[in-house]
């Protein structure tokens, strides 16, 4: 070949190289052995935010120092001396995925290094999006886990203060916050309590409840807190684990915590602060990372005033308070909760019951002092001991009749001593429903046992 048709050939070759180049949806550069760029293909130009004149005679090195990418391969080939690929950010806020081949001479030098770019900033858009969306899924997915373990539960409520606090318990449930739970007794404390620890993330762990008023002290010490052999006469060989350890990393409930002595108060507060317990007679402290629920139908500031609270633990204590009211203020709750222990009781007698209108009305007007415990036995009374299938207005009244009550709301005026005897009633009604015995309710009441037997002689009331 002659030396003018040697130079055409790579004239031409260079052409269609360079074409190559511009014509490639990827980006090329071409560097030499010290990181100058010697081609680059036009569609580097938006990628790298520079002109091709602007890149060639370009240092690499200069480039990364200057921000026109962050990493540069051509750098990273020529200190590696190796064939390199990585993500690359440009100063055009581009995200590259680019390759540089070194080729070498025949001593080993690089003479050149080739780098192809393909532009992934789309890709990556698209997984961080696929990533956010996901994240919200899981979201939506934990909030829809909360609600159908709150729909599971039963917890029938039409009124607002309910909706109210259900929307709380969504929003603190996973939370390790502490909760008070207060309200007159049989509102449901110990209910809520569970439902609760059930949409919460603890679920699958144990809820251990205690009631901290109707265990004697030193029993209520050991139960908490658990002790080691030997620590007292009786205490079983090989020590016990107390609740707080049965707990673990699930829920424990402390029921009438008002009725805590004021010793094991400071106990529950140590406790509390330190995150650790330590069995009775043990030198080990366990770590104690339960979820603590308290409940009580006492107000406890008045025991504060009164020196039966301590005032710290209280405070420790209310972290979440919870004020569960009465079902007398919140009527619009009674048919949902008629109905669904009808059918409870229903299905574990194999009855088929219905209640009258009149019935059902007495039912939604009367005020029940013992709250939903107190439903839930009338109703459970009523399925029992009525014979037809139909629960008639009369048999409605003659259970609610002995107990009902006057409403102090009203206008009407009633004879001091009726009230009085009404409320008494009402009170003692309560307290035998929940502690049966003549002792405990005395303990309840704080009053001689005696004078219990006596108001129930006097007041008729019947109790096992
Ligand atoms: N929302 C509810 N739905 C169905 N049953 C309920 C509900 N709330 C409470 N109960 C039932 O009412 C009864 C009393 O509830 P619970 O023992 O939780 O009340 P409490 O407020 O803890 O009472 P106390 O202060 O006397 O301990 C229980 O039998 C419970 O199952």
């Amino acid at each position: 070949m002659h030396s003018e048709d040697i130079l055409d050939y790579y004239k031409q070759a260079y052409e269609e190289l360079k074409l190559i180049l511009d014509l490639s949806f990827d980006q090329i550069t071409i560097a030499d052995g010290n990181g100058i760029f010697t081609k680059v293909s036009k569609s580097c130009e938006p990628y790298f935010g520079v002109t091709e004149n602007g890149l060639i005679g370009c240092n690499a090195f200069e480039l990364e120092k200057n921000g026109v990418f962050d990493t540069s391969v051509t750098a990273e080939v020529i200190r590696k001396g190796e064939k390199v690929t990585l993500i690359q950010k440009t100063g055009a806020n581009r995200t590259l995925m680019v390759t540089g081949i070194p080729m070498f001479d025949e001593e080993g030098q690089i003479i050149k290094i080739i780098n192809i770019s393909k532009d992934i900033t789309e890709n990556q858009m698209l997984g961080q999006e696929l990533k956010d969306i996901q994240s919200q899924l899981q979201w939506f997915q934990k909030e829809l886990n909360k609600r159908q373990a709150i729909y599971d539960s039963k917890v029938n409520y039409k009124s607002v203060s309910m909706n109210k606090i259900m929307e709380l318990i969504l929003h603190i449930c996973d939370l390790d916050a502490t909760v008070l739970l207060l309200g007159e007794t049989g509102v449901g404390k110990g209910y809520i309590a569970k439902v609760i620890h059930e949409s919460s993330i603890r679920k699958n762990e144990p809820f251990v409840p205690i009631n901290c008023g109707a265990i004697p002290e030193n029993l209520l010490e050991s139960e908490l807190f658990g002790y080691e052999s030997g620590a007292f006469t009786g205490a079983t060989k090989g020590g016990k684990k107390g609740l707080f350890e049965i707990a673990g990393k699930g829920t424990i409930f402390l029921d009438e915590i008002g009725d805590m002595p004021m010793n094991l108060q400071v106990k529950l507060l140590h406790v509390l602060d330190d995150k650790k317990v330590l069995r009775l007679g043990g030198e080990k402290p366990i770590k104690v990372e339960g979820r603590l629920i308290a409940a009580t139908n006492k107000d406890l500031k008045k025991l504060i005033q009164e020196g039966k609270f301590r005032e710290d633990l209280y405070y420790r204590l209310n972290v979440v308070p919870i004020n569960i009211p009465p079902l007398r203020e919140r009527k619009v709750d009674i048919p949902a909760l008629v109905k669904m222990f009808l059918d409870n009781y229903n299905n574990e007698h194999g009855t088929h019951k219905t209640i009258s209108e009149g019935g059902y009305n007495i039912l939604i007007d009367y005020n029940y002092p013992g709250n939903i415990r107190e439903l839930e036995n009338i109703i459970e009374r009523l399925v029992i001991t009525t014979l037809g299938d139909i629960v008639e207005d009369i048999q409605v009244a003659e259970i609610i009749e002995p107990t009902k009550e006057i409403n102090y709301n009203s206008d009407e005026i009633v004879p001091l001593k009726q009230s009085v005897e009404e409320l008494e009633r009402r009170i003692l009604i309560s307290a035998f429903e929940k502690y049966k015995t003549t002792r405990k309710v005395a303990e309840a009441l704080d009053i001689d046992q005696s004078t219990v037997v006596k108001k129930a002689k006097r007041l008729k009331i019947k109790y096992s």
